[in-house]
């Protein structure tokens, strides 16, 4: 039988809030193997992620995954781990923090944005908990992934509707599908890329790098990826370049499996063979930068076509807190916000200034 949390109902004459939630991936709370194997429970037990039937998956990850794969990943993260702590989860945070800055210039209308993890910390249904105290009768999901796939973008929304299904006052919702194709993302992966070869040159080839799924996930109707070559044919007209000055490939494979091809790691193998000067890997399926970039790409990815014999690496960045990535998800937001933005009237407004005032006011009484 399904239970609804009781709730506070008192909530008459509160203004009326909108609430955005920008959702990623996740990441663990420290580089510590202890830390890692939780995460990575979470995250490859979810049926949306691993497709093998339970029983066998169960005791492969059980018996061998989680008991020798969360010390070696630990490791790698301890290679990229910042003193504010795990790369996604900086970034998120800061996005999201500059987020309600942008929108708070576009728009009067109570917003309130925040960030969660679909694995690991703070989680989705923490922080919608959250923006219902905050009064939130609307909710915008931002799944901050360019391109959809079942494994990432739906698994998200999943979590968010089991969430209000336990609701009994549930807020009104939306979800974003995707923005592979949105002109502002675009235009800011290619201004950052061309900003990154204003001050370093160019590569002979530009290689873009997303993350892979199974071949079966494609054969079965998941869009990715076309998404992502979606993707990738705007990005190089954007950028002017020939079909021979860049590629698309697919990264981090994981278990035994066919996956999307061709894989990042042969084409800089390949490449690094057949002598090319210069390469520069960028990842445009990743709005921030992780462990899969940080350590997989601007790493492992340099060695691999280093000793295979290629000349000059580069990582370019992700798109991170650039301010046109920002405009570009402040864009995505107001659109998706159409018919919710309702703006205070001028009483309101002037109501609340004299609130603001009153509390001052209040306070330097208490402090005399
Ligand atoms: C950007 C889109 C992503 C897709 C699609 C995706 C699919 C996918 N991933 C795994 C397995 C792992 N991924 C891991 C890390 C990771 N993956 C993404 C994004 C996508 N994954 C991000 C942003 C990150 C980085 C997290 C961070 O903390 O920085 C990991 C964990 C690290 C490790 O041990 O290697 C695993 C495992 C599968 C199986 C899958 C699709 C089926
Ligand atoms: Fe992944
Ligand atoms: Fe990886």
């Amino acid at each position: 039988m399904m239970r609804y949390h009781t709730e506070p109902t008192h909530t008459h004459g509160t203004p009326q809030k909108t609430g955005i939630l920008l959702v990623n991936l996740g990441t663990p709370d420290a580089p510590t193997p202890q830390a890692v194997r939780s995460y990575l429970k979470e995250f490859l037990s979810d049926p949306r992620v691993v497709e093998i039937p339970r029983p066998i998956w169960w005791l492969i990850l059980n018996g061998i995954i989680l008991n020798t794969r969360p010390r070696k990943s630990a490791a790698k993260y301890a290679t990229v781990w910042m003193k504010e702590g795990s790369p996604l989860r900086v970034h998120t945070e800061k996005q999201a923090a500059l987020l309600q800055g942008y929108l708070g210039q576009r728009t009067q209308a109570p917003l309130v944005v925040e960030f969660a993890m679909r694995y690991g910390n703070p989680s989705i249904p923490s922080v919608l908990d959250k923006l219902k105290r905050q009064n939130c009768q609307r909710i915008l999901v931002v799944p901050m992934y360019p391109q959809y796939a079942a494994s990432t973008t739906a698994t998200a929304n999943d979590v968010v509707f089991d969430a209000l299904k336990l609701m009994r006052n549930a807020p009104a919702l939306r979800t974003i599908r995707n923005f592979h194709d949105r002109p502002g993302y675009i235009n800011a992966l290619a201004g950052n890329i061309n900003a990154y070869w204003m001050k370093h040159g160019r590569p002979e080839k530009l290689l873009m790098s997303f993350h892979g799924l199974p071949q079966f996930t494609l054969d079965k109707g998941d869009p990715y990826h076309c998404e992502c070559h979606k993707t990738g044919r705007l990005l190089a007209q954007e950028l002017g370049l020939t079909p021979e000055q860049y590629a698309i490939s697919f990264q981090s494979r994981f278990g035994k499996a066919e996956w999307l091809k061709p894989y990042t790691t042969a084409t800089l193998k390949e490449w690094g063979a057949s002598k090319i000067r210069r390469v520069d890997v960028v990842c445009p399926g990743f709005v921030a930068d992780c462990l899969e970039t940080l350590e997989e790409i601007a790493l492992e990815g340099k060695e691999d076509f280093l000793h295979a014999g290629g000349g000059e690496y580069h990582y370019i960045p992700c798109l991170n807190e650039s301010d046109a990535w920002m405009r570009a998800l402040t864009e995505l937001v107001m659109d998706n916000l159409q018919g919710w933005l309702i703006e205070p009237d001028a009483a309101e407004l002037e109501q609340s200034r004299l609130r603001a005032l009153d509390l001052q006011a209040r306070q330097q009484i208490r402090s005399n």
